[in-house]
C-alpha cells in the first residue's frame, strides 16, 4: 500500500539532520529566521583561497568553443576537470504523476532540510483590495469554501495558514471574481490562484453529477476546463507539479506543455484527458494550430506573472491565444492574474482581459520584501570576477558553500562565467535560453540539489522559480528593469525566510540609480551613500511598477489600481509614470548616449534579454547569436526601425522546425 503523504513526511524527518551552514551575513545568534544551508561534501571539492594555483584572475581561460548547447559533454572540446559531482545521473526532481508517486516523495526539501515557511513575516504588510463588492478575507483555509478533499490535500501539504494573498484571493475567486492580484515573491501566489481553480473544477463535476474523473477529450482534441500560462518552461514545470500536489486523489487531471520536449510525450498525455493545462504560450499555440487542444470549454484561465506575459515580449500571443482561439470572453470565464509586480500600461493592457474584477496588493505593487537584505556594491566592469570570487569564498564556511544564483546579461556572458569559475574550482553551471532543455532541467535539478551550488542565470530564471535553499542572488549583471531586480532577488528570501542580494553597479547602471534607491528605502535596507549622488544627478530610468522614479512614491504603503487614478495624490504619479514609460520604450537609454557605446565598447551588451525592446541606436549588435532572446517568444527584434527575426532560431532545440511555420512555436528561453 502507498504510504500516505503523512506517513513520508514524518519518514523524512526523521532522518539523520543535515549539518547546516550559516552564511556569515545571517551568523547573528539572535536571528531565528536563518536560512539553513545548501551543502556542499567537503570530500568533493576544495575552494580556492587566493594562494591556490588555480585562482588567477589575469589568466583567464579560453571559454569552451560551444554556443550554449553542448554543455557538458557535448561541447567540442573537453571541459576542465571538475572536482564535483555532475548531475547527470539524478532523478528529475519534479512530480511526475506517471511515475505514481506521491507527490511529498519529490518536494519534501522544506520539510526534509528544516525549512518552515514562516509567513508571520507577510503579517503586518498592507493590504488593498479595489472593486465591487470585494469578497471578505479569510484567516483560515477551514474558512473558506474551498472543496473538502482539497482542504485535506493543503493539510497534507502542511500549509497551516493561508499566506496574506491567499487570504484575499481565494475567497475573491472562489466567489467567481475576476482578479488581478499583486504579492511580493515568495508570498504563495501558486496556490492563490491553483486551489480555486481545482476546487471549482472538483464542485462543478460533483453539482453535475459527473463521476469525479475528469478530463475532457473528444475525438482526439483535448478540451481543458482551466488553461494556466506561464512565461517559461521550467516555471510552467513547477506549477503543474504543485497544482499535481494539491489535486492529489481527486479526480482532476493536470497536464503540462511547454517547449524544447518532444511534442509527441505531451499528445499522448493530453490524449488520455485533461482538466487544468498549464502551458507556455509558443506550444499552446503549436497545439492548437495542431488541432490537438480547444480552448472553447475554457473557464478558469490564469496567467502567472502576467506582466511578464503581457509585456511586448508576449502580448500579441496571449492576445492571440485569449481574444482568437475560441476561448470563452471575459464573463463567461474566469480570470486570474498574478505577479509581482505591475506596471500601469501593464495593468490597463490586463483590463482588456478581465471583467468586474477585482484589484488586489498585498503590499506596494512592485515592492520587495523586507526579508532579503539588499546589498549594492559600487564595481568598475574589469573588477566584477575578482568581486564574485570574494562574495562566494565569504560564502563558504566548513567547506559548504550556500546555494548561490548570479544574474548576467547575456547567454554569453553564462557560459564564460560559467566556465571561468569551473576553472577556478567553483562548481558552477550555467541555465539559459540557448541550451537545450534537457541540459535547462539538469542545471537546475544540479543546482537545487546543491551538486552544483552556484547557477550562472539569465532572466531566464528570474521570475517564479521555487528554489529552496538560495542564500544569495548576485547580480553580476544588473537588470535594466528595477521589475525585474524584484523578481531575480525574490529567488532568495522566500516563504517568510531570509535571504541576501548583491548587486554589481558600474557606471553602466546610472539608469537604475534612482529606482534603486527608492527601491532600497522602501524596503528599508541601507542606501550606500554613493548610490544617492549618482540618483540625484541621473537621468531617470528602470521601468519599474511605479515608473521610473521610486524615491517620490508614496510611502510604505499602497498598492495601485490604476483604475483609481484619478484620487487625489495619485494624478501626478500616475501621469509622470506614462511619460516615463515612453521613455522607456526607446528602452531608457534614449537620453544616454553614453551608455549605449559603453555597451557597444564591451561588445556583451546587445538586444539582451528584452528581444522586443525597440533599439534606436542601430548599430547595436542585435544579430549577435549570443543574446539571449529569452523574452522574444516570437523570436522578432526591432532594431533601428526594421524588424529582425533570427532565423537561426525557427529551428526547434528537438531539430525539428516549428509547425505550420509558425515562428511563435519555435522554443525560446521563455518558451
Ligand atoms: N499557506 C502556505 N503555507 C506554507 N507554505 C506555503 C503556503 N503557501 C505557499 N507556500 C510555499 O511558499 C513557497 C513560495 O510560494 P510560491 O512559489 O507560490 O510564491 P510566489 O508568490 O508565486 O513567488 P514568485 O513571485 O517568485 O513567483 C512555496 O515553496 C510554497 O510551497
Amino acid at each position: 500500500m502507498a504510504a500516505a503523504w503523512s506517513d513520508s513526511t514524518t519518514q523524512k524527518q526523521n532522518r539523520p539532520s543535515q549539518q547546516l551552514y550559516v552564511p556569515q551575513f545571517r551568523s547573528n545568534p539572535n536571528n531565528n529566521n536563518i536560512h539553513p544551508s545548501p551543502y556542499y561534501n567537503n570530500n568533493r571539492t576544495h575552494f580556492p583561497s587566493n594562494d591556490s594555483p588555480h585562482y588567477n584572475t589575469f589568466n583567464r581561460p579560453t571559454p569552451r568553443p560551444t554556443r550554449g548547447r553542448g554543455g557538458y559533454g557535448f561541447g567540442h572540446s573537453p571541459a576542465p576537470p571538475r572536482h564535483y559531482s555532475r548531475p547527470e545521473q539524478q532523478q528529475p526532481r519534479y512530480y511526475d504523476p506517471s511515475q505514481n508517486r506521491s507527490p511529498f516523495e519529490t518536494n519534501g526539501e522544506k520539510v526534509e532540510n528544516g525549512v518552515v515557511a514562516n509567513f508571520e513575516a507577510y503579517e503586518s504588510i498592507p493590504v488593498e483590495a479595489t472593486g465591487e463588492n470585494v469578497p471578505p478575507p479569510v484567516n483560515l483555509f477551514a474558512e473558506t469554501e474551498l472543496h473538502e478533499d482539497l482542504k485535506n490535500n493543503i493539510e497534507r501539504c502542511k500549509y497551516v495558514k493561508p499566506t496574506p494573498v491567499q487570504r484575499y484571493a481565494i475567497p475573491i475567486a472562489v466567489a467567481g471574481r475576476d482578479l488581478m492580484a499583486c504579492a511580493q515573491t515568495g508570498s504563495g501566489k501558486t496556490a492563490a490562484f491553483c486551489f480555486p481553480i481545482i476546487s471549482g473544477i472538483m464542485k462543478e463535476r460533483l453539482a453535475s453529477g459527473l463521476l469525479p474523473r475528469g478530463g475532457g477529450v473528444d475525438s482526439d482534441v483535448a478540451f481543458p476546463t482551466a488553461l494556466i500560462l506561464s512565461p517559461t518552461r521550467e516555471l510552467s514545470c513547477q506549477i503543474h507539479a504543485e497544482a499535481c500536489k494539491f489535486a492529489h486523489q481527486t479526480g482532476v487531471k493536470i497536464a503540462v506543455v511547454y517547449g524544447g520536449a518532444p511534442i509527441g510525450q505531451q499528445l499522448r498525455i493530453l490524449e488520455r484527458g485533461v482538466d487544468i493545462l498549464v502551458a507556455t504560450p509558443g506550444r499552446l499555440v503549436d497545439l492548437i494550430e495542431r488541432e490537438r487542444v480547444s480552448l472553447k470549454k475554457i473557464k478558469y484561465l490564469a496567467l502567472d506573472e502576467a506582466d511578464r506575459m503581457l509585456d511586448m515580449g508576449f502580448e500579441h500571443q496571449i492576445r492571440n491565444i485569449v481574444q482568437q482561439m475560441h476561448m470563452p470572453p471575459p464573463g463567461d470565464r474566469q480570470t486570474l492574474l498574478f505577479s509581482a509586480t505591475f506596471p500601469d500600461n501593464i495593468q490597463k493592457l490586463a483590463s482588456d482581459f478581465l471583467s468586474n474584477y477585482v484589484f488586489l496588493a498585498v503590499g506596494r505593487v512592485g515592492s520587495s520584501t523586507e526579508l532579503i537584505v539588499q546589498k549594492i556594491e559600487s564595481v568598475q566592469d574589469m573588477e566584477k570576477r575578482t568581486r564574485l570570487v570574494d562574495l562566494l569564498r565569504r560564502n563558504v564556511v566548513n567547506g559548504k558553500l550556500a546555494l548561490t544564483l548570479v544574474f548576467v546579461e547575456t547567454k554569453k556572458g553564462a557560459d564564460a562565467l560559467e566556465n571561468w569559475l569551473c576553472r577556478i574550482n567553483f562548481p558552477a553551471i550555467a541555465i539559459h535560453g540557448d541550451k537545450v532543455q534537457m541540459e535547462r532541467e539538469r542545471a537546475l535539478r544540479s543546482f537545487k540539489r546543491g551538486l552544483t551550488p552556484i547557477m550562472v542565470a539569465t532572466d531566464v530564471a528570474s521570475r517564479g522559480l521555487d528554489i529552496p535553499h538560495v542564500a544569495h542572488v548576485i547580480n553580476f549583471d544588473l537588470p535594466r528593469d528595477i521589475d525585474d531586480y524584484v523578481h531575480r532577488i525574490g529567488r532568495t528570501g522566500r516563504a517568510g525566510q531570509s535571504g541576501l542580494a548583491t548587486a554589481f553597479f558600474s557606471t553602466k547602471n546610472m539608469p537604475m540609480a534612482k529606482s534603486l534607491v527608492g527601491l532600497l528605502q522602501e524596503a528599508k535596507q541601507e542606501v550606500p551613500a554613493w548610490l544617492v549622488q549618482y540618483s540625484e544627478c541621473s537621468a531617470p530610468g528602470g521601468r519599474s511598477s511605479v515608473g521610473s522614479q521610486r524615491s517620490p512614491w508614496r510611502g510604505n504603503y499602497g498598492g495601485r489600481d490604476f483604475r483609481n487614478a484619478t484620487e487625489p495624490g495619485m494624478v501626478e504619479n500616475y501621469n509622470s509614470y506614462n511619460s516615463n514609460y515612453s521613455n522607456y520604450g526607446d528602452n531608457g537609454y534614449h537620453n544616454v548616449p553614453e551608455q549605449v557605446q559603453n555597451y557597444n565598447y564591451n561588445g556583451t551588451y546587445n538586444n539582451g534579454d528584452h528581444a522586443a525592446n525597440s533599439y534606436t541606436d542601430a548599430s547595436l549588435d542585435v544579430t549577435n547569436s549570443n543574446n539571449d532572446c529569452s523574452f522574444d517568444n516570437t523570436n522578432t527584434v526591432v532594431a533601428g526601425g526594421f524588424n529582425y527575426t533570427d532565423a537561426g532560431l525557427l529551428e526547434g532545440s528537438d531539430g525539428t522546425n516549428g509547425p505550420c511555420g509558425y515562428a511563435s512555436v519555435v522554443p525560446t528561453g521563455w518558451d
